[in-house]
This record gives structure tokens, C-alpha cells and sequence, in this order.
């Protein structure tokens, strides 16, 4: 068997737990011509430590569910619940990381990622907050950048601080919408295997909207396919059975990969 292949023996996760829960989720826009319904009827359920990708085309609601999670965005009918309970608007148990970064440009990288630090940990001296940041920091490759304002780095730079950001945090559930999706694809790969390293080593939940085939399949355990609106729905989940960590370069020499990829290219084209 190709060393590849998952092995559900020796791999320890993602584990059996639920963590997120979307149960008959429904999401309305009121609209000058009627309500428009986005989502209806739609149903995922969510590993703890599991690391889920989601495409679909554009339009078909992918923002609005995972805005939803986050508790960003009013749910119409249904219920999102993390680890049983329902959720009621946004917590410091789920980091959201957005397509354009969303740091404050006249601040520091550590004082960026203190923001949210602060927040969750009230009661840490200033000495462990400034640790808390610099770990995460250094974990993204900015650890020469701690000075720096957000206005003096470039988007990519931006974007591993925002990652450091929301993974400081510890939250429970990480969300992210096309974070990659403003960079070049040598800053995109790069910033895949700072994400796919820090994931790993935190063992969070992960939920990333991407419209890159090749990404999708590269970091997920799944791949979520939604169907088009309106009334958008899970039309179908692709398990991925690499093992973990991969590299690219093995990956495209799976045979597996041009299965995976033929499979979502045939669903995003019916
Ligand atoms: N606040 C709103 N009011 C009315 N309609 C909205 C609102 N937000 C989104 N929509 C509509 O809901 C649909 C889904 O939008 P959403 O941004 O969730 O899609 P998406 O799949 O993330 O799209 P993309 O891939 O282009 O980012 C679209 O038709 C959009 O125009």
C-alpha cells in the first residue's frame, strides 16, 4: 500500500468528537424583490481537529455559512453548535481570518496579535501576554518583524500575522474565508504550509472556504461541495485519505490526487 494512504491504525485524528454542528441550517437575505434564500436544509457535521475545505461557485453562500458559524451573521433556521451547545453570536472560541488582512496598519505585529491576546487571557502578566505573541509570531516566520507597524509589511507578511493572530487566541474552531486568495501562488504555498504547521501542532478544528481545486485538496480531511443557490446546500463531501504531513511534491504523484481533483472539477461542472 502507498505510504500515502491513511492509515486509520496509527493515525490518532482527527477524532470521532463533534465539534461543529450545522443542523438544517437555513439563511434568508430580505431583498427589494422578496426574500432571497441562500441556504436551506443544510446539514454538516464537523470533527473535532478535522481541517474542512469548502467550495462551490461563487454566490452559492459558502461567506454566509461561514459567517454564520462565526456568529457574524443571523441564522434564519436551524442551529450551529459547538461541542453541543448553540451558538449565539461571536466568542473567543472561534478566530475568524479573512481574504484582506484585517489588521490595524497603524499598530505593531505584537500589538496586533496582543489585541486579541489581551482579551482572552485578562489575568496574565504583561511579560506572559508578550511571550503568548512572540511563540506565535515565530511560528508564522515574523519573528524579526515584532516592531514593525502592519502598514510596513507586505499582504502575505500581513496574512501570517494574521494567522498568529487567531491561532493566539487559542480558539476552538478556526474559520477562514479564501485567506490566500489576494497572494501569488509562490506566498500562497508557502503560507498553506505555515497554516497546515501550526494546525497541526494546536490540533484545532479548521473550516476554509477556498475556489483552488489543488488547495482544497492539499489541507483538507474533507472536502466540502456545496450545491448553487439559491437554497444552497451540501451536495457532497469528499474524504481525502493522504497521510499527514504531506508535501506537495508527493501528492502529485499520488494517483489518488487526479481522482480527488477529477472528482470535485466533475461536481463543480454539473
Ligand atoms: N447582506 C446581504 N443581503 C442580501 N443578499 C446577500 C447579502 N450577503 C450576501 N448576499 C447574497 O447571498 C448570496 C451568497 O453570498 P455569499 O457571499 O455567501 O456567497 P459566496 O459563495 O461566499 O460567494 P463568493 O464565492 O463569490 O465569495 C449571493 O447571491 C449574495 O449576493
Amino acid at each position: 500500500m502507498n505510504q500515502l494512504i491513511h492509515n486509520p491504525e496509527i493515525e490518532k485524528f482527527p477524532s470521532n468528537e463533534v465539534m461543529l454542528d450545522l443542523i438544517d441550517l437555513k439563511k434568508v437575505y430580505p431583498t427589494p424583490k422578496g426574500d432571497y434564500v441562500v441556504l436551506e436544509n443544510l446539514n454538516l457535521q464537523i470533527k473535532k481537529e478535522e481541517f474542512i475545505t469548502i467550495i462551490g461557485h461563487s454566490g452559492c453562500g459558502k461567506t454566509t455559512m461561514l459567517s454564520m458559524m462565526a456568529g457574524l451573521n443571523e441564522i434564519s433556521g436551524g442551529k450551529i453548535s459547538v461541542l453541543g451547545s448553540s451558538i449565539k453570536g461571536p466568542g473567543p472560541d472561534r478566530g475568524v481570518i479573512f481574504q484582506a488582512p484585517s489588521l490595524m496598519p497603524w499598530l505593531t505585529t505584537m500589538e496586533n496579535v496582543m489585541l486579541g491576546v489581551k482579551k482572552v487571557y485578562p489575568h496574565a502578566t504583561k511579560k506572559q501576554k508578550e511571550d503568548i505573541c512572540k511563540y506565535y509570531l515565530h511560528k508564522v516566520g515574523m519573528e524579526s518583524s515584532f516592531n514593525k507597524r502592519a502598514s510596513e509589511i507586505s499582504q502575505g507578511e500581513q496574512q501570517r500575522v494574521g494567522i498568529a493572530r487567531a491561532f493566539a487566541i487559542k480558539p476552538k474552531v478556526l474559520l477562514l474565508d479564501e485567506p490566500f486568495g489576494m497572494l501569488d501562488s509562490l506566498t500562497r504555498g508557502q503560507l498553506q504550509d505555515v497554516l497546515i504547521d501550526v494546525w497541526n501542532k494546536e490540533k484545532i478544528t479548521a473550516v476554509m472556504i477556498t475556489h483552488d481545486v489543488d488547495e482544497a485538496i492539499f489541507l483538507a480531511d474533507r472536502v466540502v461541495m456545496m450545491t448553487s443557490g439559491p437554497k444552497a446546500k451540501i451536495g457532497d463531501v469528499l474524504p481525502i485519505e493522504f497521510e499527514r504531513p504531506r508535501t506537495r511534491k508527493a501528492i502529485l504523484e499520488h494517483d489518488d490526487y487526479y481522482k480527488y481533483r477529477k472528482h470535485l472539477i466533475d461536481f463543480l461542472e454539473h
